[in-house]
């Protein structure tokens, strides 16, 4: 399916400030029916803030979020979960139950339509299981379905995420850095079934990333953010990696600048990784490659 010029995710003079900290600055963006747009942008520059606005977790200093025709802002408690029930996210650290198996997790991802108690495989109607199934078999997982889900590698857990997030039947899917705890073959995988999914079901993609030429390769358009403000917005087709750079604020004339600058920042993005995947259930950041 392709994209469309319907917006579905409409961001207007967003701004929001955590007491003296200007998270995102006037942010405006659109984003088309069964896109994939990619944020770019340094750690704390605003990405995650941004798609926890999208889906309703933060609420704007200023400025409107509009979802699939709906003003999230406003939205209450109710209104909202029924909201989130077409918006999925999937994170960098999977957010999976460890001990329980590839199965009940991507059955975990259709609790909000169970009317009735909500524990164990045996609440789940066979229905339930033969879709979970099925959303295993598309992310090449099958053969997985009742290993534990912490015996399976930080590439196959994300999909196993991302199998649980098809159990929504979401219109939109929010990636918050899907890959930044994998190594440049499991990131390039994601990637290229996150693509395929969008593409087969129409469905409209925003993505956080560090790695510059997995935007490039994967997204439809590139948004960049610097301190908080939208400083890119353009189709990836097209764009240089050289132009990406200027998000981050730096611009290389000569190939070995830019090489100087990517090593730079890939210190800088592989200290932040650590940090952050200290809590994680799998293997720890890989950090190779372009990625800033
Ligand atoms: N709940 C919060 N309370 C206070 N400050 C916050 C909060 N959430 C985010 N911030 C701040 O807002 C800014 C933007 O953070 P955000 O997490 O959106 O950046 P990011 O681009 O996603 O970074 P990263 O790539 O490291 O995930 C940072 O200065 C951050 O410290």
């Amino acid at each position: 399916m392709s994209t469309t010029t319907s917006p579905v995710i409409q961001v207007t003079a967003v701004t929001k400030d955590f007491g003296s900290t200007v998270a995102l600055s006037d942010v405006e963006l659109t984003v088309n029916r069964g896109e994939v747009v990619v944020l770019l942008g340094l750690s704390g520059s605003g990405k995650s803030t941004l798609l926890r606005h999208i889906d309703g977790l933060e609420r704007p200093t200023k400025g409107t979020v509009e979802v699939l025709g709906v003003h999230v802002p406003k939205l209450r408690a109710k209104e909202l979960r029924r909201l989130r029930g077409r918006v999925a996210m999937i994170f960098q650290q999977f957010e999976l139950v460890p001990s329980l198996t590839v199965l009940e997790n991507v059955l975990t991802g259709a609790l909000a339509q169970l009317s009735g108690p909500k524990l164990g495989l045996w609440a789940y109607p066979k229905s339930f299981k033969q879709r979970a199934l099925q959303h295993l078999d598309r992310v090449g997982l099958l053969e997985k379905a009742y290993q534990r889900a912490d015996q399976l590698s930080g590439g196959q857990q994300q999909r196993v995420a991302i199998a649980r997030a098809l159990m929504q039947d979401p219109e939109i899917l929010l990636a918050d850095e899907p890959v930044a705890s994998l190594d440049p073959e499991s990131s390039d995988q994601v990637m290229r079934l996150i693509r395929e999914i969008a593409a087969d079901d129409g469905l409209t993609v925003v993505c956080s990333l560090h790695q510059v030429d997995l935007a490039l390769g994967w997204g439809d358009r590139i948004v960049g953010l610097r301190h908080g403000e939208v400083v890119l917005n353009t189709p990836a087709l097209g764009l240089s990696k050289e132009e990406v750079m200027e998000i981050y604020g730096r611009v290389a004339t000569t190939t070995t600048e830019l090489t100087a600058i990517e090593a730079e920042l890939v210190a800088n993005s592989a200290e932040s990784a650590a940090t952050t995947s200290a809590s994680a259930m799998t293997e720890p950041a890989a950090v190779t490659g372009t990625v800033l």
